[in-house]
């Protein structure tokens, strides 16, 4: 079969939630925030990357809502997303666009879009045919992962109070120079808590950002940073295949989260293929192609198209 292009991911997103101009392709609806991100004293055993050193990094991030529909209803059992952006102060960056899922919904691109295009509307009654994303579904089953994730978990309460997923494979180098295969994931301080099968069931109302803000107004909220250390066998390419839950892991960090509102993440493309110096993305397709994505989208963004 022919490689998906990343135009086809724009083209798949303006039909699905139709075009708002001025506005993300991927996670449309979403809000600013800051803080920072500091190693724990021994990740500087581990490796030498510039945010595990210990220094305190600033951070800007964004929680979103996936999907490209600006006026997602924040009910919805899909993804959620957090982009976050460390820059040292010699300027050095490194990027995170995580999900609330630990895995992707395809196994590379071309399902991925395979999925997306079965959920456009028909014209004739404006509603997708659920029917086809089913059979789709059914065909590949690298498509079925995510969804029995966010069928089984209820969407979060709070941005703050969910798992944010690095999903894919990066290597980070250690301090004798040997790379190591890993995955990443941040762990909420506060606990997971979903929605309420009440409020899973109610009409949609806007309180992410509200619940958000009311938390900060107590202090700062903290996810602690686990890396996964993946085994000979572990797949690095496929982000929709969860490696066995026995891997070795790492408490490396902390992020924390002091403010949200603003405008600081508005001039980032969230990219997650921006890695500093000793990290290095996997051949994973997936991850590949999000760069381009996001590139089209940002300039898109910035031009008001
Ligand atoms: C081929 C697969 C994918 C495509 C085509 C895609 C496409 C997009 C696009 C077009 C955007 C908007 C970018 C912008 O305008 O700045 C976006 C945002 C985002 N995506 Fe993806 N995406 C893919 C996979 C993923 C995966 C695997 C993850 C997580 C592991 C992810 C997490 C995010 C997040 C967190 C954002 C929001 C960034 C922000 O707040 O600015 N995406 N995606």
């Amino acid at each position: 079969a022919e490689q998906a292009t990343p135009n086809q991911f724009i083209d798949v997103f303006a039909k699905i939630f139709g075009e708002h101009k001025g506005e993300r392709k991927g996670h449309a609806k979403g809000f600013c925030a800051v803080g920072s991100f500091q190693a724990l004293p021994e990740a500087k055993n581990f490796s030498s990357v510039f945010w595990l050193s210990g220094e305190k990094v600033p951070v800007t991030a964004r929680f979103s809502m996936a999907g490209g529909n600006p006026n997602a209803p924040e009910n919805a059992r899909s993804p959620r997303g957090l982009g976050v952006q460390l820059k040292s102060s010699k300027g050095e960056l490194q990027h995170f666009a995580m999900l609330t899922t630990p895995v992707f919904g395809a196994k590379d691109p071309e399902n991925f879009l395979g999925l997306l295009q079965t959920q456009i509307p028909d014209p004739a009654t404006g509603k997708a045919d659920l029917a086809k994303t089913q059979a789709f579904r059914a065909a590949h089953p690298d498509t079925q992962a995510q969804a029995e994730y966010l069928a089984k978990n209820s969407p979060p309460w709070s941005y703050a109070t969910t798992s944010y997923f690095g999903i894919h494979t990066f290597f980070i180098k250690d301090n004798s120079g040997v790379e190591h295969k890993v995955r990443w994931h941040f762990v909420p301080e506060d606990g997971v808590k979903g929605l309420t099968q009440a409020e899973i069931k109610a009409p949609p109302t806007d309180f992410l950002q509200k619940r958000l803000s009311d938390r900060l107004a107590k202090g700062p909220t903290h996810w602690t940073m686990q890396l996964v250390l993946g085994e000979a066998g572990d797949t690095e390419t496929d982000p929709s295949v969860l490696w066995p839950t026995q891997r070795t892991t790492l408490e490396i960090g902390r992020l924390s989260i002091t403010e949200q509102g603003g405008e600081a993440c508005t001039v980032v493309n969230f990219d997650p293929n921006v890695l500093s110096a000793g990290v290095r993305a996997s051949a994973d397709r997936v991850l590949q192609m999000r760069s381009p994505a996001y590139a089209i989208s940002f300039g898109k963004r910035l031009t008001n198209q």
